[in-house]
């Protein structure tokens, strides 16, 4: 066995070929932004070359602390160093491997009962790019001397204090979730588990090895969805700090560009608008907008008025509706079709009663022109066109609806009355959560407006005639063989949208590009608290990434909408059939056992037969209760904020601030997690809410009602006034209750 300190000496090394590296990455980004020429090829080699360094900078610059931080020493005496990212020596012999690398997986694998021809794990408890200490794991029988390196390392990243965003867990991912992270299926995969077991750590570590093993899924960048503003700020810095930055994120509410929502329904409305029902509601509502009149529509012309009968409205319906195109992208061939036979209606008008122009082909040839230039100008006839089938927004056409019972009745004739009833809405209320992915299917429905049309056809053409350009240019680049390792530039820019960059001058990133463009598809999607999403929110993650390539992060027991989801199956189904994969985890990083305690006793109550899961740790802190009265509350509250780490007020209405606390509703805490929580009265909190709100903290919980508490809440000790509960740290059902054992 080697001493820490022969691992200091080979982890400066490391350092100093990862600084050398990153200069080199550094010089030569900015070569390649001040690349000369400014003919497309030139442009398309830059932009290229520019990706490429900005990319390998990123991965770069994830390295920077903790870049090392472990060690396995294999049985034929072979010893592996594992860190963020890989790293050579100048005779292109690893010197360092990354964490998702075939090579380091024995490092998070490997068991005294399995040791994968591994003697040794080691840790290394770093501090910036000092390395403080190291905890062994032995894994050979006969080395076993009953150390518990690994759950070291773990307990403590557990117990640190929770001050700031979400950190990565690439030092000490546990087997269950590894497995997870390297599942090579390409379908969604859900993982299940309950609150605090990694589910979304687990989920961005696998986008991370995704995008290292499949790296031209970078091209089209990755969304990540999850429950609200705060939760995504919080996650946000993990793949930035494991060196992938091509990423949206994004809430439900802001699935669709130029348009941000946090407002949500009530239940029953969410219920309804989340339901597969809507897409006959919205194709109906569609049609609905299709009209012939009621009554003839006069357009009147030099020598003659014509009308736009019922019957000329209906063919020419017919005649739009046969194509096949989209609401929008059919007007003109509706318009071209009233015109067309208001044209033949004022050849025989005006021939009426004094010659018959049929039967002089020129004759007629030469009014129906005339009628037609005069018709092509016609106020009367946009306006009576705008009126039959007029262009729409999604937002103008679900506007119409709500607003209006009368075209309600026609669209959501099948829907039972009181169904209907809640889509009513006043003019001008803001738009809803749920109402998103309505706007997005109308969108679907209708199509892109005229001018948007020209837009696309303008830019479709320019960038068919770089595409094959771009193609070349990317050929050339990559014409040397790769090794798994090296980024290709044909990985990050595709010929498309190259060529649609290099017409646009477009320097925005990919994620910059793919938050814009309500069509963008990207090449992986994680939805966090996915049982809260509904049908109609599943339709657009399917338009937003057609290959399926999710990972789904859900606990059905912590589902809260009306519109979620029962079953993975329901969700998932009808999406993916026979094509997506389950992983359930068990294991609680977050909470303590005294605290998973409390939660298990309000699980059973609200989901008889749900596991919660088995804590990995103990602290010896109880949780407690302390009664006031109503008007004390507030008081109370600031009094037991003890300044010892994150805090958190979780209430189940607004509650007011409270200095040195966050102040959370159970709604906004969602994936998030304190060092301390105080609920308040939690007897009003729905069981989902409450689940959810308990299963907040990292070490300590204390509750405050003025009213009696459910008989759950029954292992909660009671207090009075403020006490300072003793602490004493012991090792939880997972961890070995051996100490430790400690190199320095
Ligand atoms: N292997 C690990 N090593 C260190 N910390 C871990 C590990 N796995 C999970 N954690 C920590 O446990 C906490 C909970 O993780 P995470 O938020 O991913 O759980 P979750 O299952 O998504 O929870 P919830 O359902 O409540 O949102 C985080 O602080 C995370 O960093």
């Amino acid at each position: 066995m080697s001493s820490v300190d022969d691992d200091r000496r080979h982890i400066a090394l490391l350092y100093d070929r990862f600084d050398a590296e990153r200069a080199a990455a550094e010089r030569e980004l900015v070569a390649a932004q001040r690349g000369s020429g400014s003919s497309p090829g030139e442009r398309a080699l830059r932009e290229v070359a520019v990706r490429v360094q900005t990319m390998r900078l990123g991965r770069l610059r994830a390295g920077g602390d903790g870049l090392c931080f472990g060690r396995t020493d294999a049985v034929d005496g072979t010893r592996t160093f594992v860190g963020r990212l890989g790293l050579l020596d100048e005779d292109l012999e690893p010197m360092l491997i990354d964490w998702r690398a075939p090579a380091a997986r024995a490092f998070y694998t490997a068991t005294a009962a399995r040791p994968e021809g591994l003697v040794r794990r080691r840790h290394f408890r770093t501090r910036g790019r000092a390395v403080l200490d190291a905890h062994d794991d032995v894994l050979s029988r006969e080395g076993a001397d009953g150390s518990a390196g690994a759950d070291a390392a773990l307990l403590a990243a557990l117990d640190a204090p929770r001050t700031g965003p979400m950190r990565d867990i690439v030092a000490t991912i546990q087997a269950e979730q590894d497995e997870i992270i390297r599942l090579g299926h390409t379908g969604p995969t859900v993982i299940e588990g309950g609150p605090g077991t990694g589910k979304t750590a687990v989920a961005l570590h696998r986008v991370a090895y995704l995008l290292y093993t499949h790296p031209q899924l970078a091209r089209r960048g990755v969304l990540v969805l999850g429950p609200h503003p705060r939760f995504l700020e919080y996650i946000s810095a993990v793949l930035p700090s494991l060196g992938e930055t091509d990423v949206v994120f994004a809430t439900p509410g802001e699935l669709l560009p130029g348009l941000a929502t946090g407002r949500e329904d009530d239940p029953d409305a969410a219920r309804v608008k989340g339901s597969l029902a809507m897409v006959d509601v919205l194709a109906a509502a569609v049609a609905d907008r299709q009209e012939v009149p009621a009554e003839p529509i006069a357009v009147e012309l030099d020598d003659v008025t014509v009308e736009i009968t019922a019957e000329l409205a209906a063919a020419a319906r017919e005649r739009a509706v046969a194509g096949g195109l989209r609401h929008n992208e059919a007007r003109p061939v509706f318009a071209a079709a009233v015109l067309d036979a208001l044209a033949e209606q004022a050849v025989d008008r005006i021939g009426a009663g004094w010659l018959a122009p049929r039967e002089v082909p020129e004759l007629a040839a030469d009014l129906r022109a005339d009628a037609r230039a005069e018709l092509g100008g016609s106020p009367q006839l946009h306006a009576a066109v705008d009126a039959l089938w007029p262009e729409l927004t999604p937002q103008r056409l679900l506007a119409d609806l709500f607003t209006s019972p009368e075209r309600l009745a026609v669209a959501a004739a099948a829907l039972p009355p009181a169904d209907r009833a809640v889509l009513s809405r006043a003019d001008g209320a803001d738009w809803t959560v749920a109402d998103v992915p309505l706007l997005d299917e109308a969108a679907e429905l209708l199509g892109p407006q005229a001018a948007a049309r020209s837009r696309r056809v303008r830019a479709r053409r320019r960038a068919a005639e770089g595409l094959g350009y771009a193609a070349d240019v990317l050929r050339l680049l990559d014409t040397e063989p790769a090794d798994d390792d090296e980024i290709r530039a044909a990985d990050l820019v595709g010929a498309d949208l190259l060529a649609e960059r290099q017409e646009e001058v477009d320097h925005r990133t990919i994620a910059e590009r793919a938050a814009a463009d309500r069509e963008w598809v990207y090449g992986h999607v994680v939805v966090d608290e996915a049982q809260e999403l509904s049908d109609m929110d599943w339709r657009v993650l399917v338009r937003r990434c057609p290959t399926r390539s999710f990972t789904v992060v859900g606990d059905l027991a912590q589902r809260r909408s009306a519109a979620g989801a029962r079953s993975w199956a329901a969700a998932l189904d009808r999406h993916a059939p026979g094509r997506w994969t389950h992983r359930v985890l068990t294991v609680g990083y977050r909470t303590p056992a005294e605290i998973m305690a409390v939660a298990a006793d309000v699980l059973a109550a609200h989901a008889p037969g749900a596991t919660p899961p088995e804590a990995a740790r103990s602290t010896g802190v109880r949780p407690w209760a302390r009664r006031v009265q109503p008007d004390e509350l507030e008081a109370a509250v600031r009094e037991e904020v003890d300044g010892d780490g994150s805090v958190a007020v979780i209430a189940p209405s607004p509650f007011p601030d409270v200095p040195g606390a966050t102040v959370l509703t159970p709604r906004e805490a969602k994936g998030l997690e304190f060092d301390t929580v105080l609920l308040v009265e939690p007897q009003r909190m729905d069981a989902a809410d409450l689940y959810v709100a308990l299963t907040r903290a990292t070490q300590r919980l204390g509750v405050l009602h003025s009213e009696r508490l459910p008989a759950s809440l029954h292992r909660l000790v009671p207090r009075r006034g403020h006490q300072v509960p003793a602490r004493s740290s012991t090792t939880g059902a997972n961890c070995s209750r051996n100490e430790p054992l400690t190199l320095t």
